[in-house]
């Protein structure tokens, strides 16, 4: 089994219900179980401007899949949402990355893990915090030093 943590963004067509289905949806994944599953959090978009605010969250899950067995599953998800891959960087209907996966260091065509932005985004790094604040990065590095670079901001937890 290893840890893996899920990253799930929209801003498109009532996100917070997007999140929270994808967020339920993960349980589904075979030869996995969801352990944790952060807040959800209102987050202003990086990115082109003029797109809406996002809903952003993080999950943890422990699965037997092989990472890019575990890719193939979250892009079902994504596609149930019917995600529409456009604009780099522009709004969607669901996004889903892994985060990290145990402590790999993934750097295929389909996949870079730890995931490139992460430790700049305070829409991953605060809800990673929530559910893993004990956390270390494939570095060694101890997440909670990483918050300190990446300031909570306008990111706002979205009571339930
Ligand atoms: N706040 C926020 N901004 C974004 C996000 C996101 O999840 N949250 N995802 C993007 C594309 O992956 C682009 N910009």
């Amino acid at each position: 089994m290893t840890r893996v943590y899920i990253g799930l963004g929209s801003n498109l067509e009532d996100p917070r219900q997007q999140v929270s289905d994808a967020l339920l949806e993960l349980d589904d994944i075979p030869a996995s179980r969801v352990v944790a599953r952060s807040s959800l959090y209102r987050s202003d978009p990086v990115g082109p401007p003029g797109q809406p605010d996002y809903v952003n969250a993080v999950a943890a899950l422990e699965t037997e899949l092989a990472p890019e067995t575990l890719l193939d599953a979250l892009q079902a998800i994504e596609q149930a949402h019917q995600r529409v891959r456009k604009i780099h960087w522009g709004p969607r209907t669901l996004d889903l990355d892994i985060l990290l996966y145990g402590d790999h260091i993934i750097d295929s065509e389909r996949l870079i893990i730890p995931h490139a932005w992460m430790l700049e985004r305070n829409f991953v790094l605060w809800p990673l915090a929530e559910i893993a604040p004990d956390l270390h990065l494939p570095d060694g590095s101890e997440l909670r030093r990483h918050l300190v670079h990446c300031p909570l901001g306008t990111l706002e937890r979205i009571p339930l």
